[in-house]
């Protein structure tokens, strides 16, 4: 028998309800994580956009960055958009001098690194692996990937203008991160994608 993958959502701030639906639309059981009880009990993690700044300070405030390192260095599978992918990454251009992460994806990322003529903006992207043309992305203030170590696939960069070739998408293991917010288009394939990466994890079969 297969169980579905209870995947968590960290409800510290952010996007939380729509990357909730959309798991749900991927078969997966999401849960809200608050508390490292309620880290304990899943078998990956969602971290959702929102400001990675204040996010760092109430995680470590709930007692959730000293655990949410341990999951991720024991291979929990963990998806971070935006702020999320912030959150993942070991190295850290324009943060805040003090600004903690968790870690574990060997990545450099830039935060607000498209600046402020296009502070927000959505692009269609070629995504590799995902089937059924471009995704469409939406970008909120959002941070890219200046570089990245040698385990980490690149699976997504800007088409054109002053980011072209940007890297705005990329895994490495059990770590799936995007500088874009899937949960508010409707297309569920990332999240797809991450709850496949999720029941491979756990020895599952793939859904389809
Ligand atoms: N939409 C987002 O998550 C924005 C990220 C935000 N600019 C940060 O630095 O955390």
């Amino acid at each position: 028998m297969t169980l579905t993958p209870v995947v968590g959502v960290l409800a510290l701030q952010g996007d939380v309800r729509e990357h909730s639906i959309a798991l749900a639309e991927a078969d997966a059981l999401a849960r809200p994580v608050r508390r490292p009880e309620e880290l304990a009990e899943v078998d990956a993690l969602v971290i959702p956009g929102g400001e990675s700044t204040t996010m760092a300070k109430l995680a470590a405030a709930f007692d959730l960055l000293v655990p949410l390192r341990e999951r991720v260095a024991g291979g929990m599978p963990v998806y971070g958009s935006c702020a999320g992918m912030i959150m993942l990454a070991d190295r850290l251009l324009d943060g805040r001098p003090d600004q903690q992460t968790i870690g574990g994806l060997d990545v450099t990322v830039r935060r607000n690194a498209f600046g402020r003529q296009v502070d927000s903006f959505e692009a269609e992207l070629d995504f590799a692996e995902l089937d059924g043309g471009p995704v469409r992305a939406v970008f909120i203030r959002a941070p890219w990937v200046e570089s990245v170590g040698e385990s980490v696939e690149v699976l997504a960069t800007v088409a054109s203008g002053p980011a072209e070739g940007r890297a705005v998408a990329v895994r490495q293991g059990n770590l799936l991160a995007t500088s874009f917010h899937p949960e508010l288009t409707g297309d569920h394939r990332v999240h797809r994608m991450f709850v496949e990466m999720v029941r491979a994890r756990l020895g599952q079969p793939a859904a389809r």
